[in-house]
């Protein structure tokens, strides 16, 4: 099992007359941890509840080449997890798990078991009455034990202490090497998961900002640093979206179709060329999109 593929096209969905998704085109391929990101309204929540057949759109879409709207088949191997955890809050965790036995085609439920001693969670109690934390760490055992082919984790990792985060990071690395699979994960805490991402999609105001190889987006930054005068000459002819000064060093962000024998020239004065975190480039995005839809 290597997971679904995901293709939408054209896809709007409209809340009344607000929009949440306009237009969106996106293919997300089979197999691999993808990064869907966007600020707060984006559509996010709105695209993945599409892609489980909680909400219908309009437009194409299309999981593992099926229409996964009224779809028993696709829906059963989908499995989204949002932050409230998704799970029957008022049944112990043991008759939870009972259920997604007969749901969840590819459910293991020894693994569940064990996450469940490893988040030191009990068996008899009913998810409604767990602390915030530890609902979401059994939102996350479910969306790991399911082993859907699509798997969305939407901020699930939300209440869950760092300790449990990192937990949840190693173990859904861990779990997807042995058991590929299409993973879509949001969060807004880009810097703990971006070492995770394949590839990354952005949403901005319902709109499709862009979609890529997390590399390719890696590629479209670089820092500068070094003495302030040797900093500003090799800067000058690029574009400089953020400048740090600590005594006489500088440090510039530089974002664009950056020229490779421009940061060769830097490194061979002597500066520092490094990379840019995801976070600061979603940042610089998401905030020029903005500032060009204002003027
Ligand atoms: N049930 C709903 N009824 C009306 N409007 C909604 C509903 N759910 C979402 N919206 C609106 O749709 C837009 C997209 O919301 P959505 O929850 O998909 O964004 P998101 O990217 O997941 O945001 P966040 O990061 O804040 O969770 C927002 O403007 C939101 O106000």
């Amino acid at each position: 099992m290597t997971g679904y593929a995901v293709h939408t096209e054209g896809l709007s969905l409209s809340y009344g007359d607000d929009p949440a998704l306009t237009g969106v085109d996106l293919d997300l391929a089979p197999g691999r941890i993808h990064g869907l990101l966007g600020r707060n309204g984006a559509g996010k929540t709105t695209l993945m509840s599409v892609l489980a057949a909680l909400r219908r759109g309009t437009g194409t879409v299309r999981v593992d080449g099926q229409d996964p709207f009224e779809n028993e088949a696709v829906m059963e191997d989908v499995c989204l997890i949002r932050e409230s955890g998704d799970t029957l809050t008022d049944e112990r965790l043991r008759t939870n798990l009972d259920f997604l036995e007969d749901a969840r085609p590819f459910f293991d439920r020894a693994y569940a078991e064990s996450l469940i001693a490893a988040f030191a969670l009990d068996l008899a109690k009913k998810p409604q009455h767990l602390s915030r934390g530890q609902a979401s760490a059994f939102g996350a055992i479910v969306g790991l034990a399911s082993r859907a082919p699509l798997t969305m984790f939407d901020e699930v990792h939300l209440g869950m202490d760092a300790p449990s985060r990192q937990r949840f990071y190693d173990e859904l690395l861990r779990d997807f090497a042995e058991h590929p699979r299409t993973i879509i994960l949001s969060s807004h805490l880009i810097s703990e998961v971006e070492h995770m991402l394949e590839t990354v999609t952005i949403l901005h105001e319902g709109h499709l900002l862009l979609s890529g190889e997390a590399d390719d987006l890696h590629s479209q930054g670089a820092t500068l640093t070094g003495p302030s005068e040797v900093v500003d000459r090799h800067a000058s002819d690029l574009a400089v979206v953020g400048t740090r000064d600590l005594g006489p060093t500088r440090q510039v962000t530089v974002f664009g179709d950056l020229d490779e024998s421009a940061l060769r020239r830097a490194e061979h004065d002597g500066l520092q060329v490094g990379a840019v975190p995801l976070q600061d480039l979603f940042i610089h995005l998401t905030d020029t999109q903005t500032h060009q839809e204002a003027s």
